[in-house]
């Protein structure tokens, strides 16, 4: 059945090796376990590679059974090198039982690291036969490890001090400037209170900071903070309030500001004496001017009546303006409507009582840039005691601000989309809830699945995916208000946080914007690409309260939407959860059904309603559980659809309905066809015509013999592949017809196309023909199409004399159902058949 391990499986003990033997016992373990578990022989050959190995390397299962393993796993410029090492093993017959840690290439070109363990297989006689490898699959890990690194690298090698605090004011995070900064090693500072640090801050003052966090988001402070030996070090810090896991932080950028304090006392100083310095002594004014000239911050000079007098080459170098074009303005040039007047009035109030001012303002550049700038002003008083002059200096802040962003940008948001991403997306749905709940509010998340998005990476490749990624969160954007928050989740899944949410109908609204948003086609790299959503919603409080909940509610919603069809939404029901149970007991079952072989094939006859004879017979498959106990096709055949179990099961159904016909045939049934049903995704598959030519070629059947059922509705999910795909079936010699006839959308230009011989009416059609004009009608209009485009008909569902006549009025080819027979086991089939029982 499973083709996979046929090799292993079909082996004679005598020609295994001890180590095989065990493993061969241990298939059923081998087939379900999430490591990789590969047996290779001693040309490197591959014996056994379980599912989990096929998926990972994103092969169907069974495919590679055979196959060379350095030509399909190894990349070309190890491969020359670890098969050397291979055959090194088997030459030398050396002992291997080791670790190592090296990639793997998928199918689809990608790399995947791979920590294998490998041990040597050997025959009675101690010959090497083979190696036998477990391996886990660690890309991931590396990948976070490494990203990890580079952000702890990032953090590290900053040169300003960032600190993590908690809300009593504990150090919960440091980076090495910080230590740098205050003196000490790290693991003395983590757990610190920041009041045990800086100068004058007591519990109540970091209370009262902390509030004002919380408030306006963010502070900057100057303030000196003790190192080591005791000694204050002045600081300037500029804090962000952070919500990280749940938890409130303040993010706390820090820069020792000695050097500029230093600047500014001397500017202070310069200020102060540089009136007078003007008309004293040369000498003196050279060595000022020296001071004010080499400073790195910029320093503006503006006399009593408002208009600067003096600017430095740093002020031109921050704001772009020389000095010919300052002096004599007004500093408003610099100005920047990010300030209301309020501001203005609150800082030349306190210049006012202190004499100077110190904060954080928003200036504007000569080219019109805005940018942040830490400003200290001061006033300068004459010996009269009057203001004669102000000296501002400014520091441009804006590289720090940046960095600071960038960092939040990096932990908080999708670098592909720019949307929010899954971190912060729960923290916002978290802040969401908890308001919600205060104010009795309902909100709704929708789960977006992007459909067949796998489809557009393999045809297109992964930049065009990226690129339909980044257009289609866009489109998202634009659609959505202001007040609904989209993220991506990763991979091709979004949610939306919709608040405040007055009916549940509201969320259908919203939901309709996003399928609108990718209504119209995306052009991307020369390709026009079309995608469908999948949408699963969820309700607070209904559905979940809190974030876990509901996101895991809306994606079993959105489970839902994809196989009702995909293209479509669901909301969440409480039977979901039973169901999605129900589905996971089943699939696990399924597992083991496939591995103890319980599946049976069961006949039911078609009838040629000219001759009256069995001419074709259809393969229907049952679970026969160990109890005895029948489970209908309806029940698993879904479930192994959605799983990968479909591939081994179709694989098995197709082998076994040949390899019962060729009996059939040898036995004098010449005539015979066998109709085998054909599901979705395995005729999706890239190798599905080499699959059904290697069934045949093994079980010896003629194609003429063979004849597989699609059905309508998967036909048309991509008419020109299954177009490509029926013909190159159809050279192979074999028929297919047209499944469930009736119940889907097949426009008929298309039907024309497809290489088809015959149509089989659904059988709710057929059910009512002689009691339901509609029903009646509908039958005789397919019948006559199917006519006309030279196609025959096979009536199915056939259950009384009185469908069966109607049936032969119309000229119907053939009959199948339970007015002849119920489908039949292959004794009871033989039985049949001999008989020569017919219409
Ligand atoms: N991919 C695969 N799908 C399969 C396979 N075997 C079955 N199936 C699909 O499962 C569905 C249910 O099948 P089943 O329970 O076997 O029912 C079939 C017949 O027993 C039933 N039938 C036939 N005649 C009558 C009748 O006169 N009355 C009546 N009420 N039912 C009747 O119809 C089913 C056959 O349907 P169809 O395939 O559309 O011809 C079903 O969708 C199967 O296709 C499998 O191996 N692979």
């Amino acid at each position: 059945m499973a083709s996979h391990v046929n090799l292993l499986r079909d082996a004679s003990e005598e020609n295994l090796p001890a180590t095989l033997k065990n493993m061969q016992q241990a298939l059923p373990i081998l087939d379900i376990v999430k490591t990789i578990i590969l047996a290779i022989d001693r040309k490197g050959r591959i014996i056994y590679l379980n599912p989990t190995g096929h998926q990972l390397l994103g092969h169907e299962i069974g495919a590679l059974i055979g196959r060379d393993w350095f030509d399909v796993a190894i990349s070309p410029n190890r491969r020359q090198q670890t098969r050397e090492a291979l055959a090194r093993i088997v030459r030398d017959n050396t002992e291997l039982n080791h670790y190592v840690e090296h990639d793997v290439v998928c199918a689809d070109g990608r790399m995947r690291l791979i920590a294998w363990h490998n041990t040597v297989v050997r025959e009675a006689d101690g010959e090497v036969c083979g190696v036998f490898c477990s391996g886990a699959d660690i890309t991931d890990q590396r990948d976070a490890r490494i990203a990890l690194r580079m952000a702890d690298l990032s953090i590290n090698s900053a040169r300003e001090a960032i600190f993590w605090l908690t809300e009593e004011g504990r150090i919960h995070f440091i980076n090495a400037a910080a230590a740098v900064l205050l003196g000490r090693p790290r693991g003395q500072l983590v757990d610190m209170r920041l009041s045990e640090l800086e100068e004058g801050l007591d519990e109540a003052g970091w209370q009262a900071r902390w509030e004002r966090l919380q408030q306006s988001g963010s502070w900057t402070l100057e303030g000196l903070w003790r190192n080591a030996r005791g000694v204050g070090v002045p600081v300037e810090s500029n804090a962000a309030h952070i919500r990280f896991e749940g938890v409130d932080y303040a993010l706390v950028v820090a820069r020792d500001i000695r050097q500029r304090r230093d600047a500014e006392e001397k500017l202070h100083t310069v200020a102060q004496t540089f009136h007078q310095a003007m008309m004293d002594a040369e000498d003196h004014v050279a060595l000022t001017r020296k001071a004010f000239a080499s400073a790195i911050e910029g320093v503006v000079v503006v006399g009593a009546d408002g208009y600067i007098e003096s600017v430095n080459p740093a002020f031109t170098e921050i704001t772009g303006y020389s000095a010919e074009e300052a002096l004599d303005s007004s500093p408003a040039l610099l100005h920047h409507d990010h300030h209301g007047q309020g501001f203005f009035n609150a800082m030349w109030e306190e210049i006012e009582r202190t004499g100077s001012w110190v904060g954080e303002v928003w200036n504007r550049r000569r080219d019109g840039e805005s940018f942040p700038q830490r400003l200290a002003l001061t006033a300068i008083r004459g010996s009269d005691g009057e203001i004669n002059h102000y000296v501002a200096v400014i520091h441009d802040m804006t590289e720090l601000r940046r960095s600071e962003q960038e960092l939040h940008m990096q932990t908080f948001y999708d670098a592909l989309t720019g949307l929010p991403n899954r971190s912060l997306f729960k923290d916002r749905l978290a802040h969401s809830l908890r308001q919600a709940s205060r104010m009795n509010e309902q909100m709704a998340i929708l789960f977006v699945n992007l459909d067949l998005f796998k489809k557009i990476n393999d045809s297109l490749g992964h930049a065009c995916g990226d690129e339909l990624l980044r257009l289609i969160a866009g489109r998202f954007k634009s659609r959505l208000r202001d007040g609904d928050t989209a993220c991506r989740l990763g991979g091709d899944e979004f949610a939306v946080l919709i608040e405040n949410l007055e009916q549940a109908q509201d969320a259908v609204m919203v939901t309709q914007k996003l399928f609108d948003a990718v209504e119209q086609p995306f052009q991307i790299r020369g390709h026009e690409a079309h995608i469908t959503l999948s949408v699963g919603i969820s309700l607070y409080p209904a559905d979940g309260e809190d974030a876990e909940a509901l996101l895991r509610t809306a994606d079993m919603a959105m489970t839902r939407a994809k196989q009702a069809g995909r293209n479509n939404f669901q909301f969440y029901t409480a039977a979901m959860d039973t169901q999605a149970l129900e589905r996971l007991r089943i699939e696990n079952q399924l597992r083991h059904a496939l591995v103890n072989e319980e599946f049976v094939l069961h006949y039911q006859p078609k009838v040629e309603l000219s001759s009256g004879r069995v001419v074709s017979m259809e393969a229907l498959v049952r679970w026969q559980k160990p109890d005895g106990a029948m489970v209908p096709p309806g029940v698993f055949i879904p479930v192994a659809e959605e799983t990968a179990l479909i591939g081994p099961m179709g694989d098995w159904i197709l082998r076994a309905a040949c390899l019962q016909t060729r009996q059939w045939v040898e036995s004098g049934y010449d005539h015979l066809r066998v109709a085998v049903n054909i599901s979705a995704r395995q005729f999706q598959q890239r190798d599905f015509v080499q699959q059904v030519q290697a069934v045949l070629e093994d079980t010896g059947l003629n194609p003429r013999h063979l004849e597989l059922e699609i059905t309508e509705s998967l036909m048309m999910v991509d008419v020109e592949q299954a177009i490509e795909s029926l013909s190159q079936l159809k050279a192979l010699g074999l028929c297919m017809s047209v499944d469930d006839f009736g119940t889907g959308y097949s426009s008929l230009s298309y039907l024309k196309r497809f290489p088809i011989h015959a149509l089989k009416i659904d059988q709710s059609f057929v059910r009512e023909i002689t009691t339901d004009a509609d029903d009646a009608a509908i039958v005789s209009a397919i019948v006559s199409m199917a006519h006309n485009l030279n196609l025959e008909v096979v009536a199915e569902g056939v259950e009384t004399a009185e469908h069966l006549e109607f049936l032969k009025k119309l000229q119907c080819e053939e009959i199948q159902g339970y007015y002849f027979s119920k489908p039949l086991d292959a004794k009871a089939f033989t039985e049949l058949l001999k008989s020569g029982r017919s219409l």
